[in-house]
């Protein structure tokens, strides 16, 4: 396996405190991620930037995602590599794609290359020794037209234009009907901009030309054929149907076949180029046409069906808006959408699309994120409290006050504050990664890839002998070659080769339309076989809200006191406890004045501290106490703590300087539908559900009882999450980790699939998950597993069709029970097999198992 290391210089805040946390935070979070071997810091320095080498793995992590969560952790990184993801059109099927793979990827300056048989190319490159433009300039070269050189939303939506044959007539649709001509985009221009690519794509009829092509050839071959028993018509009549046959099944054959050897390689194009000649020589037309035209319809066929499945993921930019109505000056204003700046107000007409990311700041209505999200209930939306705030710069928005684009709106009329542009939005960054995971290569198709790096010369090696075959068996040389061209044929791993990748595209495709974003065929192949699922606590398993339910003070100072102490301290931390210590504290105390607290100091997974009118005040759980100092919580407290948390309540100690002033309990319930859930995991197969928590162990055990986990790990410090998880894999082989993937991002890089719930409302968690559960549901995790155990099942039974197929086709030809004819038909028909077994996929239901 190639390995490469980049090194990237890191522009880090320039305090040595932050610096260092910086980097820590880079390194856990990159730490242990698939495909990264090892990461460090260097001691070279480069215009005095530090270094930071990455030793990874090309094939599994692209130099762009590293450069990605370096930029989340708040460095930011030089422009060192570029990154470039574009669509083609040309590329005919896996075999080509592989061909212009390898071509792209012997350049110099190029790190890594993609290419897909849809159309995908994904490039890492250095830019210092490459421009955009030289890429561009090769891609003729291949033989190849790009389409599109940033895949954005808009081209998707012009593809999906052209893909329907209803629309091609027309204009581009539109949410918004516009009658005037926008004057940079008269009509004609866009029809061109349409065609060509078709053109690319194979001829006169569009791109159906190699179906076409392949059913005249049928229809020939049949009525020469039938002509040839026909008494008293001349022998040149069927010759000549015969001939015509040969030219459309083997048009497109020969096409590649030049371009491959021309390049020095020679693929199964030009083996069956050879054999149709070879049975021409020998007279038998038919036989040579029948297996043109079966070999030219499977390839139309196989292409048209992974066009389906492509197709199901255009369709997701199909939803987005190409306009939007601007709110300026109280006059509203048709625009498109590519011209919204962030904090612009945009009216949504009741049933209408929303056209971009944004708050509500004005209407109540409910919107259908099922585009997005895969929720089929609509979610209620209302105005955010304060709609003057500057909105973009959020991290924490609340699921009421949040719109998507691409989303639609209910009954009524929505006003919205646009928090993202149109080519950051969550639809086109979600569009964009599902186009990135075609790119990447799954385990088994790495397999498949290195067994016909052996099998393929043995064939050739073997056919070659068998040539030779008249020396020492008792036949003439044309029934060896023509023995030797079946075995060819039959041997041919076309199947194989697209087995797993149909299906990889298909599962990944079935997953967007849910709202599940699965990147690329490793996650789901490792999620379709694993059996250990961890969790985080907080807010993936439990709602994540907790509440007040005691105040007990045993100091001197009464309930009042001590719950502004702690409200005054928690004032300053961000921590989900703290939060709800502020809320509920300051109803029960309705308005006494809070006062103002300072220094804050968080000790991870314990507490906090902080300075209040000269006081030092400690608040946090029994650890916290234990580790301070000599002056440790009474048997009594203890005893009330313990009693608590046995009921399931998180408690926080306070102490101001010397003295405990007394006790508060939260509780957080877990989500309603947790229970349901865990049992439907646990019917499709998972074995073993361990909860990860800070929390302690009391509550751990309440909650998991509860909702029928099989362990809980209770008072875990964040790096202990991250042992914890590895000691799992290294039980387990295989642990997937489901979190919010922003608090326990360092665990679930260190999980062999890490799960995100909620990613449509967190940039970070859509970025650093393996799968992302765009709605904040724990629903859609049976979903998601599902159907990555579905398609692990159907890459086996592809794997085992090809290969069956091959092993018995190969003696089948050798010992003539099999002519070259029924070698093509069941070679051809196993590719196609395979290829529609992928696209159930498509189908897939989620109570399917
Ligand atoms: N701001 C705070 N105030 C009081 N106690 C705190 C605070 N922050 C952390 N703690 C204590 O530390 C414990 C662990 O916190 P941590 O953030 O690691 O996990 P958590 O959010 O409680 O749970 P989970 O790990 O499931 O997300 C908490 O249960 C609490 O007892
Ligand atoms: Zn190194």
């Amino acid at each position: 396996m190639k390995k490469l290391k980049i090194k990237l210089s890191l522009v880090l805040p320039a305090v040595p405190d932050q610096r260092d946390r910086c980097v820590q935070t880079l390194l856990s979070r990159l730490q242990g991620r698939e495909g990264l071997e090892k990461v460090h810091l260097t001691d070279e320095k480069t215009d005095g930037l530090p270094q930071l080498c990455f030793h990874y793995d090309p094939e599994v992590i692209t130099v762009e995602r590293i450069q990605r969560l370096a930029v989340q952790t708040g460095a930011s990184v030089q422009e060192k590599y570029g990154h470039l993801l574009l669509e083609v059109a040309g590329i005919r099927h896996t075999r080509h794609a592989r061909t212009i793979e390898a071509n792209l990827q012997a350049r110099k300056g190029i790190l890594q290359a993609h290419v897909s048989a849809s159309g995908m190319i994904g490039l890492e490159y250095e830019t210092a020794t490459l421009e955009e433009k030289t890429i561009h300039a090769w891609l003729p070269r291949e033989g190849l037209q790009l389409l599109d050189p940033a895949v954005s939303v808009d081209t998707y939506l012009e593809k999906t234009a052209e893909d329907l044959d209803v629309t091609r007539e027309q204009p581009l649709p539109s949410a918004v009907p516009s009658t005037e001509a926008e004057p940079d985009h008269p009509a004609g221009e866009t029809h061109q901009g349409e065609e060509d690519p078709a053109h690319a794509h194979g001829g006169v009829f569009g791109k159906n030309t190699e179906l076409i092509f392949s059913l005249v050839c049928g229809g020939m071959l049949g009525v020469g054929f039938g002509l040839s028993f026909v008494a008293g018509l001349p022998a040149w009549v069927s010759l000549s149907l015969y001939l015509g046959a040969y030219f459309f099944g083997g048009f497109f054959t020969a096409k590649e076949a030049v371009e491959t050897v021309a390049k020095g390689h020679f693929e199964i194009d030009f083996l069956m180029l050879v054999a149709a000649i070879g049975a021409a020589i020998l007279g038998e037309w038919a036989e040579g046409a029948l297996l043109l035209f079966l070999f030219s319809l499977g390839h139309a066929l196989e292409h048209y069906a992974l066009n389906k499945a492509r197709k199901s993921i255009a369709a997701l930019a199909e939803l987005a808006p190409k306009t939007a109505l601007l709110k300026k000056n109280g006059k509203t204003e048709e625009v498109g959408i590519e011209h919204l700046r962030l904090g612009d107000i945009i009216v949504v007409k009741p049933h209408s699309k929303i056209s971009a990311d944004g708050v509500v700041v004005g209407g109540q209505s409910s919107v259908n994120q099922a585009p997005i999200t895969g929720e089929s209930v609509p979610v209620d939306k209302q105005p955010v409290e304060d709609p003057d705030k500057d909105w973009s710069q959020e991290s924490e928005i609340k699921n009421e006050n949040r719109v998507f684009s691409g989303t639609i709106n209910g009954n009524n009329t929505l006003e919205i504050k646009v928090i993202k542009e149109a080519n950051d939005s969550t639809l086109s960054r979600l569009v964009k990664l599902v186009n990135e995971a075609q790119t990447q290569k799954s385990p088994t198709q790495r397999f498949t890839d290195k067994f016909e790096k052996y099998f393929v010369p043995s064939v050739l090696t073997l056919v070659v002998l068998l040539n030779l075959a008249f020396l020492v068996v008792d036949e003439t040389f044309s029934e060896s070659f023509y023995r030797a061209m079946a075995v060819l044929v039959a041997a041919s791993p076309c199947a194989l080769a697209i087995s797993t990748p149909s299906a990889v595209l298909s599962g990944v495709a079935r997953a967007a339309k849910s709202g599940v974003l699965i990147k690329g065929g490793r996650p789901l192949e490792d999620l379709g076989v694993l059996t250990a699922l961890a969790f985080d606590k907080t807010g993936t398993l439990t709602e994540g809200k907790p509440k007040l339910t005691r105040v007990i003070a045993l100091g001197e100072v009464g309930e009042e006191e001590l719950l502004k102490t702690a409200i005054a301290v928690e004032n300053l931390s961000d921590h989900p406890l703290a939060k709800a210590v502020v809320r509920d504290g300051k109803e029960r105390l309705k308005d006494a004045n809070i006062p103002q607290a300072k220094d804050l100091e968080a000790v991870l997974g314990k507490g906090i501290k902080a300075t209040l009118n000269g006081d030092k005040v400690y608040i946090g759980n029994l650890d916290l106490f234990e580790s301070l100092d000599d002056n440790k919580p009474s048997h009594d407290m203890e005893e009330k703590v313990k009693s608590l948390e046995s009921e399931g309540n998180t408690t926080m100690l306070i102490r101001q300087n010397d003295s405990y002033l007394g006790i508060i309990a939260l509780m957080d319930t877990p989500r309603a539908e947790a229970k349901n859930t865990l049992e439907r995991l646990k019917k499709i197969g998972i074995k073993r559900m361990i909860m990860l928590t800070g929390d302690n162990q009391k509550v751990a055990d309440a909650v998991a009882k509860e909702i029928g986990l099989t362990d809980a790990w209770g008072s875990l410090l964040p790096e202990e999450k991250v042992e914890a998880i590895k000691e799992l894999k290294e039980k387990e082989s295989k642990v997937a980790m489901v979190g919010d993937g922003v608090n326990d991002a360092p665990a679930m890089a260190n999980s062999t699939v890490g799960i995100a719930m909620g990613a449509a409302g967190s940039d970070v968690a859509l970025e650093t998950a393996d799968i992302a559960l765009m709605a904040d549901k724990l629903e859609t995790l049976p979903f998601a597993i599902g159907l990555s155990r579905k398609s692990k099942g159907i890459i086996k039974q592809n794997l085992w069709i090809s290969l069956g197929v091959v092993a018995l086709l190969i003696p089948a030809t050798i010992f003539g029970f099999a002519t070259i004819g029924i070698a093509v038909l069941i070679h051809e028909g196993s590719t196609l097999v395979v290829v529609f077994n992928a696209l159930r996929l498509l189908a897939y239901k989620q109570y399917d198992n």
